[in-house]
């Protein structure tokens, strides 16, 4: 199955299980495959047939704003489920990494897969 991709996507929210984590925000960095046939959209060189990276990175913000949660699991797992809800994807690969977690470690975080290709 073909994919859109969102590399990188930045994201600054409440995140962590910690006290002192929980008045300030982080930053997550979110990486996604999305699968989708290209093909259609292809073919008539239209947006409306393709799953659209703008959007789906300003709903991914607009859900950052939106929570504050203690894991990454659960960010992550809340995310991938609006996500398919809201848009047309069957399947999904989400890594969510918190760059700032461990200071000896470039990022930690989660990877998942929902759906079926
Ligand atoms: N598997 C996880 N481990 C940890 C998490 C998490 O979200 N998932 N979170 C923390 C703290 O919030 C940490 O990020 C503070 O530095 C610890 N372990």
């Amino acid at each position: 199955m073909d994919r859109v991709l969102i590399e990188s996507l930045a994201v600054d929210t409440v995140i962590g299980v910690y006290d002192w984590e929980r008045s300030i925000q982080q930053r997550l960095v979110l990486d996604l495959e999305l699968a989708t046939d290209i093909r259609p959209a292809a073919r008539d060189d239209d947006l409306a047939l393709t799953l659209n990276y703008a959007a789906i990175s300003e709903r991914i913000g607009t859900f950052a704003d939106e929570h504050a949660f203690g894991l990454v699991e659960t960010f992550a797992e809340r995310l991938a489920a609006v996500l398919r809800e809201e848009f047309a994807i069957s399947w999904l690969r989400l890594t969510v990494r918190k760059p700032g977690a461990i200071p000896t470690a470039s990022a930690v975080g989660v990877c998942i897969e929902r759906g079926e290709c």
